[in-house]
């Protein structure tokens, strides 16, 4: 046995009935930042919530703001994206599984770790804040135990963590790179399948995975233009979608530029844009005036395609299942010539003959594990099978409602093949629909490939990983 483990420290006893909250007289002191990332990481792992959805909602219930803010953001989403190696780095220190450790103590740990091994913050702080959180969360007899593994997880610094646990990167690159990017394998894996590489460019795409993405907005067509955004804002004009603006990192809430809260303009990833776009862009014969938006909710693309639909006399339905989530749409597409149904994409009831269609079909979201900071270590490999039953029953709902010559548009946020071409390629070979090259309707975009269909990435465009075909139905 190494030295390593011989000293690794022992755990403390699960069945053991220790009343929680059993601790000193004085309650310890934990600081709102901390405190706070711990209970979005509680939340996320006890309900399945959504960290980007929690933390905001903490954050203002119990007035923290400016930098304990940052510090609570920093830490919350950085040890919700780095858990499975922050898991990997804590297993080596312990002497049992995780898994048989309290649940809480584990969150308190991940903290932990997270400081020590991925900020600036110094040992003595990252090690005595996560004691006291524990003391205070738990109760005084886990603090030996906790203060004893973070010790060891400080005795290396990531780097050498990652040298230690990561596979060698020549005999199995997907298994290192998911490693050092904090990725589980199959993701990693359905990157390097969609990008046809395993090596320098798999390790940017998951590079670029695990950075902290920028804020987009887009500029309502019609009502203010880019630049002019961008000089309100003090962001930059987007490199591809003539309505969008790159804001720099820390430019604050950009729910609170004007521009926004006058509902000008409104947060969206330029990849989302260029979508939305695209199915605008689509020569057709005949008709223009009919539009669908199948899966509308909450309202992003259909504001977008609403604004531009006003300009050229066309209107947009948009179908969405989910009644909390067609409020949303009411409420981003108000003024626009929108109608919301709520209804189940499927069976819409809608009557057919639509022009152009948009089928931004639900999707297991590994184009935006960005920007959902717990995604990737809660979806599950099994998961994509029910969602391409699904979005190729969309498709083909889609195909059925559109007029001959018409155009539908499918979108996922993902690059998982079996969601991307898998479900294009056999409903376009069942329907006998023509397949368009997409990447004509995505005119300043570089590094396409070779079509007919687009898929984004965050390390070639700066946007999520979204993906996008074309279909003319004979
Ligand atoms: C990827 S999101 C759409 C995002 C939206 N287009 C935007 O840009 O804001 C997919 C949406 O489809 C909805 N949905 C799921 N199943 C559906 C179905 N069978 N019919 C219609 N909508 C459905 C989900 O509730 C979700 O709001």
């Amino acid at each position: 046995m190494n030295e390593h483990r011989q000293r690794r420290p022992s755990r403390p006893q699960r069945d053991r009935p220790a009343p929680r909250k059993e601790g000193p007289r004085r309650p310890p002191q934990v600081d709102p930042a901390r405190q706070v990332a711990f209970d979005v990481l509680r939340a996320v792992r006890e309900r399945d919530a959504y960290a980007n959805l929690v933390l905001p909602d903490l954050l203002r219930e119990r007035r923290i703001t400016g930098r304990d803010a940052a510090l609570a953001t920093e830490l919350t989403y950085g040890a919700s994206r780095a858990q499975g190696l922050l898991d990997a780095v804590l297993e080596a220190c312990a002497d049992r599984p995780l898994s048989k450790a309290d649940p809480l103590v584990v969150d308190a740990l991940r903290l932990g770790a997270y400081q020590l091994l991925r900020t600036r913050i110094p040992e003595h702080a990252a090690v005595g804040s996560t004691v006291d959180l524990a003391r205070a969360e738990v109760g005084s007899y886990v603090t030996g135990f906790v203060n004893a593994m973070l010790r060891k997880v400080s005795e290396k610094d990531e780097a050498a963590w990652l040298d230690e646990l990561a596979p060698d990167e020549a005999a199995d690159p997907i298994g290192a790179y998911a490693m050092r990017t904090a990725h589980p394998r199959w993701v990693a894996r359905s990157f390097a399948e969609a990008l046809g590489d395993k090596g320098a460019e798999l390790k940017a795409a998951l590079e670029a995975d695990d950075t902290r993405p920028e804020v987009h907005l887009v500029a309502r067509p019609g009502e203010i233009s880019a630049d002019e955004l961008a000089a309100v804002t003090g962001g930059d004009p987007a490199p591809y979608s003539p309505y969008g603006v790159r804001l720099p990192s820390g430019a604050g809430d950009p729910a609170d530029a004007e521009p926004v809260r006058e509902r000008l303009a409104a947060v969206q990833d330029e990849g989302s844009q260029l979508c939305a776009v695209a199915v605008t862009k689509v020569p057709l014969t005949g008709s223009d005036e009919r539009w669908l938006d199948l899966c509308a909710g909450p309202g992003g693309k259909a504001a977008l395609l609403g604004a531009l639909a006003g300009l050229s006399g066309a209107r947009v339905d948009a179908v969405e299942k989910a009644p909390h989530r067609a409020r949303l749409i009411e409420k981003a597409t108000e003024g626009l010539p929108i109608t919301v149904h709520v209804a189940d994409g499927r069976e819409s009831g809608l009557e057919p003959g639509y022009d152009r269609v948009l089928v931004d079909a639900p999707c297991s979201g590994l184009g935006a594990l960005r920007r959902r900071p717990e995604a990737r270590w809660r979806r599950q490999p099994g998961d994509v099978a029910d969602l391409t039953k699904l979005q190729g029953e969309l498709l083909v709902a889609a195909l059925d409602l559109t007029r001959p010559g018409g155009i539908v548009t499918y979108v996922v946020c993902s690059p998982h093949l079996a969601e991307t071409e898998g479900v294009v390629g056999e409903i376009a070979r069942r329907t006998k629909s023509e397949v368009l090259d997409a990447r004509e309707f995505f005119p300043e975009v570089p590094q396409l490939g070779n079509g007919p269909y687009v898929q984004l990435w965050p390390h070639r465009h700066g946007t999520d990983a979204m993906f996008c075909a074309v279909l003319r139905k004979p």
